[in-house]
C-alpha cells in the first residue's frame, strides 16, 4: 500500500510552495471595509475592549481570539524521528500540525519557532507569550528537556500546557491498546511489553500503560543503548530510571522474545522481522515511528499472521497517531477556558477514542472511506476522518475537566454544545475527503483523453503517484514525453501508460462499434475513420465502452458542448437520454448543486423534474442528504410568469412520481438558501435550507456557477455528468491541475 501511495519529493515540495509559500494565512473576521468599521477594529473602538479587559482579564475570551488560539510551539530538537535540525526547518511541520487544527477542530493556531535548546530561555519566551493564547501545544522538543519544560510551564502558566508528543501520543497509544486487546483477550495485567524509545513519547506512553493497569515488573523499556535495567549507568536520565526493569535482558531482541505487546516511538527500521518472529501469541504491534516505521506492517505480517499492527501514517489501516487527540483535547479544552488539560481528561479522551472505534460505524462514515469499517484487527482505532470525532471527544474531555475543577466557564448544556460542535465544522472538507477516499477504494483505470495538455498530465501524474488507480493517458509517446520533461515530470513517462490512437490495436473495433452507431447519421467509412483515429474524445470514449479502461476525463481543450457532442457519438448521453450536469459549488462551509448546468438547455417542466431527480443522486451519492428548491425570480405564484409556472409545475411533477426527497417551488434563491426568508412562507415543505437547486435553464446555471466563482471565490466541481452508463466527466477550459484530478476522483466514484 505504501509504495502505491508513495509521495514524492518534488510532489511535497510542489504542495508547500504552490500557490503561496507555506500552508495557511490570516482572514479577518470582522468586516474592514469602510472608515467606520476601521474606527471599530483600530482606535479609537478598540479603546472599549482594551479596558474592559484590563478590568476583567477573563473578557479577553469574548473580545479577542484568545479562547480559541493556540500556539504550536517548537525548538526543532527532535523533529517527528529525524532527530535535531533546528528551529527553522521543525517549521513545516509545526505549520503543519497549526492547520490541523484547524482543519479537525475550528481551533485556530499558529506555529511559533524557537531557536534555543535552553529549558529556561524556552520556558521564559512561552511564558511571556501565555496572554495572547488559549492554549500551548508544545510539539517535537526533545527528551529530557521536555519534562523539565513542560512541568514548569504547567506550574506556572493559567492556561493549558501540552507536549504532544508525550501525551497525545499517550492517549492514542492507550486508546488502541485497549482495542487491540480486547481483541485478543488479553488482560493488561498480564502483558509482557516492550517500548523500544524511552523519548518524550516513550517515557509518557510506558506511564500511562502503567496508570492503566500493565504491571512494572512486565515492562521493559529499551533506546539507543538497548534494554534499560536496573543498575544501567551509560545514556541515563531520572525519567528513565524509574522505568529500569530487574530483567537479564540486555538488548531489545532479547526483551522481544515472548512479549504480547511492542510498542515503538524509536525510529525507522528498529524492529526484524525475526523480533517479530520471536513475540507471543496474538503480538500486538504498534510502530509508531514518523514518517517510517520500525517495521512496516507487510513485513511484521508476512512472520506474523496472527500480529495487530499499527502505524502513525495514514496510508496504513489502524492510524495510531497523535492528530486523532490534540485537536479534539484542546477543542474541548478551550470550550470550558481550561486552566490545564489534567490527567482525568486525557483518560477521558482515550477512554472516548477506544468506545468510537467498537460502535457500529455509521454509513455517512463508510461513504467517505469507500469500504465498510467494523471493529476489528484492521479498525482498532476510528480514522482521522471520521467526522463523529468532532463532537463524541471534545463533550468527554469537557465533561472531565468539569468534574475536576480546571473549568472556568463550565458547558451548561452538553447537548446543546454536542449541536454547536457538529455544526461547526466544515462539511465540504468532509465531502472532498470522502470522495478521494472512495476514488481510492475504486482503483479506477482513468483514462485522460487530452494527454497533449500538460495540466491533464500532471493530474494523470498525481492521480495514479496518490494511488488511486492507473492512469492511462491518451496521446502520442514522444509528445507526452516531451511535455512531462517539459513540466520537471521526467520520471513519470516510464510510470504512466501512453495509449495512442494511431497505433491502437482496437482499433478496427471501434471503427465497426462507431459504424454501428452513426451509418444512418450522415457519417461515411471516412468520417469513422477519422474520427476514432484522429479524435481523442471519441478515441477515448471509444476505449471507455470497451471496458478498456474504467472511467474517463476530458474537456480540458475544447468547450463542453463541443465535448458533450463528440462524446455523443459513443455513448447516449443528451437530454432524452437523460443526462444530466450537475455542478457542486462548496463556499463558507456550505455546498450547493446546481443542475442542469451541461446539457438541458430550455428544460420543460418534465425535463426539471428529471434534473432534479439526478440532483438527489448526485448528492446523495457524495453522502448529503438533499432538499431540492426549483428557482425563479418569483416565490411561490408572485408574480406570476410563465417562465416562472414551469418551475411551479416541476414541483407537481415530483407530488405524482411519489419521490423520496423533500423539494419545492418555485422560490427566489434568498428563500431557498436563507431559513429567515423561508420562515415568511411556513407551508414551504423544507425542513432546512436548499442544498439541490434546480434553474430554469443552462444559461441562468452558468451564470450563477461563474458568477459565485469569481465574485465569491466558491470552489466549483463539476459539472458532474449523471445519467450515462459510463463514468464520464468533462472538465472546463479554464481547469486547474486540481480541478482536472478532482473531476478524475468524482469519474472514480462511480466506478464498481
Ligand atoms: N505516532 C505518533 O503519534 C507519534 C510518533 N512519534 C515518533 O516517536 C519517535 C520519537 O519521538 P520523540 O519521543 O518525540 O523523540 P525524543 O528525541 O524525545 O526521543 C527519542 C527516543 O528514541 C530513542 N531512539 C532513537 N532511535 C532509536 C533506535 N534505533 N532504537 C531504540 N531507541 C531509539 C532515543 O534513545 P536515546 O535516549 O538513547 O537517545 C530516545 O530515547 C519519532 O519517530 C516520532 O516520530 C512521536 C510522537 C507521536
Ligand atoms: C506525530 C508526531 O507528533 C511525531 O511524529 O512527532
Ligand atoms: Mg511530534
Amino acid at each position: 500500500m505504501s509504495d502505491k501511495s508513495k509521495i514524492t519529493p518534488e510532489e511535497a515540495l510542489r504542495y508547500h510552495i504552490h500557490p503561496t509559500p507555506g500552508k495557511y494565512e490570516v482572514v479577518a473576521s470582522k468586516p474592514m471595509t469602510t472608515q467606520r468599521d476601521l474606527s471599530l477594529a483600530y482606535s479609537p473602538g478598540v479603546a472599549v475592549p482594551v479596558e474592559a479587559i484590563a478590568e476583567a482579564p477573563e473578557t479577553a475570551y469574548d473580545y479577542t481570539t484568545k479562547g480559541n488560539l493556540v500556539a504550536v510551539v517548537s525548538n526543532g530538537t527532535a523533529i517527528l524521528g529525524l532527530g535535531n535540525l533546528g528551529a527553522l526547518a521543525s517549521k513545516p511541520v509545526m505549520e503543519g500540525k497549526s492547520v490541523l487544527f484547524k482543519r479537525f477542530a475550528d481551533v485556530n493556531a499558529i506555529d511559533i519557532e524557537l531557536d534555543t535548546e535552553d529549558p529556561e530561555e524556552i520556558i521564559k519566551a512561552v511564558k511571556l507569550m501565555g496572554p495572547t493564547f488559549g492554549g500551548i501545544n508544545l510539539e517535537d522538543i526533545k527528551a529530557p528537556e521536555c519534562f523539565i519544560i513542560e512541568q514548569r510551564l504547567k506550574e506556572e502558566m493559567d492556561i493549558p500546557v501540552f507536549h504532544d508528543d508525550q501525551h497525545g501520543t499517550a492517549v492514542i497509544c492507550a486508546a488502541g491498546l485497549i482495542n487491540a486487546l480486547h481483541l485478543t483477550g488479553k488482560r493488561l495485567e498480564d502483558c509482557r511489553i516492550v517500548l523500544n524509545g524511552a523519548g518524550a513519547a516513550g517515557i509518557a506512553c510506558l506511564e500511562l500503560v502503567k496508570a492503566m493497569g500493565a504491571k512494572h515488573d512486565n515492562c521493559i523499556m529499551c533506546d539507543t543503548k538497548g534494554v534499560i535495567y536496573q543498575g544501567r549507568k551509560e545514556g541515563m536520565n531520572q525519567w528513565k530510571s524509574a522505568h529500569a526493569a530487574n530483567t537479564d535482558a540486555r538488548t531489545l531482541e532479547d526483551a522481544m522474545n515472548g512479549a504480547d505487546v511492542f510498542l515503538g516511538v524509536s525510529a525507522k527500521g528498529a524492529v526484524t522481522p525475526e523480533m517479530v518472529a520471536s513475540m507471543a501469541d496474538d503480538p500486538v504491534i504498534f510502530a509508531m515511528a514518523n514518517p517510517d516505521p520500525e517495521i512496516s506492517p507487510e513485513e511484521a505480517h508476512a512472520v506474523r499472521a496472527d500480529a495487530i499492527v499499527a502505524t502513525g501514517r495514514s496510508d496504513y489501516p489502524n492510524q495510531v497517531n497523535n492528530v486523532l487527540g490534540f485537536p479534539y483535547l484542546f477543542r474541548g479544552a478551550l470550550d470550558i477556558h481550561a486552566r490545564a488539560i489534567n490527567d482525568e481528561m486525557k483518560i477521558a479522551c482515550a477512554q472516548a477514542l477506544a468506545e468510537l472505534a467498537r460502535l457500529d460505524v455509521p454509513d455517512e462514515v463508510a461513504i467517505a472511506y469507500g469500504r465498510k469499517l467494523s471493529f476489528g484487527r484492521d479498525y482498532i482505532i476510528p480514522t482521522p476522518f471520521d467526522p463523529r470525532l468532532i463532537w463524541v471527544i471534545p463533550p468527554a474531555v469537557a465533561q472531565a475537566g468539569m468534574e475536576t475543577g480546571v473549568a472556568r466557564r463550565p458547558i451548561v448544556d452538553m447537548g446543546r454544545y454536542r449541536d454547536a460542535l457538529k455544526a461547526r465544522m466544515d462539511p465540504t472538507a468532509s465531502v472532498l475527503s470522502g470522495i478521494a477516499a472512495r476514488a481510492k477504494a475504486a482503483q479506477a483505470r482513468m483514462i485522460f483523453a487530452e494527454g497533449d495538455d500538460e495540466r491533464v498530465l500532471r493530474a494523470a501524474v498525481s492521480y495514479q503517484r496518490a494511488g488511486y488507480g492507473k492512469a492511462l493517458v491518451v496521446g502520442r509517446e514522444s509528445d507526452v514525453k516531451q511535455r512531462l520533461e517539459a513540466a520537471g515530470l521526467g520520471d513519470a513517462s516510464r510510470e504512466l501508460e501512453v495509449v495512442n490512437a494511431a497505433n491502437s490495436r482496437h482499433l478496427d473495433a471501434y471503427r465497426d462499434f462507431l459504424y454501428n452507431r452513426l451509418q444512418r447519421k450522415g457519417f461515411d467509412t471516412h468520417d469513422i475513420d477519422r474520427l476514432a483515429k484522429r479524435d481523442r474524445h471519441v478515441f477515448s470514449a471509444l476505449m471507455l465502452a470497451h471496458g478498456h479502461g474504467d472511467a474517463l476525463v476530458t474537456g480540458a481543450t475544447r468547450k463542453s458542448a463541443h465535448v458533450m457532442k463528440l462524446i455523443n457519438h459513443v455513448f447516449d448521453a443528451t437530454a432524452e437520454d437523460g443526462a444530466v450536469g450537475v455542478t457542486a459549488l462548496l463556499h463558507k462551509g456550505k455546498i450547493v448543486f446546481i443542475a442542469d448546468t451541461l446539457v438541458h438547455e430550455w428544460p420543460n417542466e418534465e425535463d426539471l423534474a428529471n434534473i432534479a431527480e439526478r440532483g438527489v443522486a448526485v448528492a446523495r451519492s457524495l453522502g448529503i442528504e438533499p432538499r431540492v428548491a426549483f428557482l425563479s425570480f418569483s416565490t411561490f405564484g408572485y408574480p406570476v410568469s410563465e417562465r416562472a409556472t414551469k418551475m411551479h409545475v416541476a414541483s407537481r411533477v415530483l407530488d405524482r412520481r411519489g419521490v423520496d426527497f423533500e423539494y419545492d417551488g418555485e422560490m427566489t434563491v434568498d428563500v431557498a438558501l436563507n431559513m429567515e426568508a423561508m420562515s415568511k412562507y411556513p407551508f414551504c415543505r423544507l425542513t432546512g435550507p436548499a442544498n439541490v437547486l434546480v434553474v430554469p435553464a443552462r444559461h441562468s446555471a452558468s451564470i450563477s456557477v461563474k458568477l459565485m466563482q469569481e465574485m465569491a471565490g466558491a470552489t466549483v466541481i463539476g459539472p458532474i455528468l449523471s445519467g450515462v452508463d459510463k463514468p464520464i466527466q468533462i472538465c472546463s477550459t479554464v481547469s486547474t491541475v486540481n480541478d482536472i484530478t478532482n473531476m478524475a476522483l468524482l469519474a472514480a466514484c462511480e466506478v464498481g
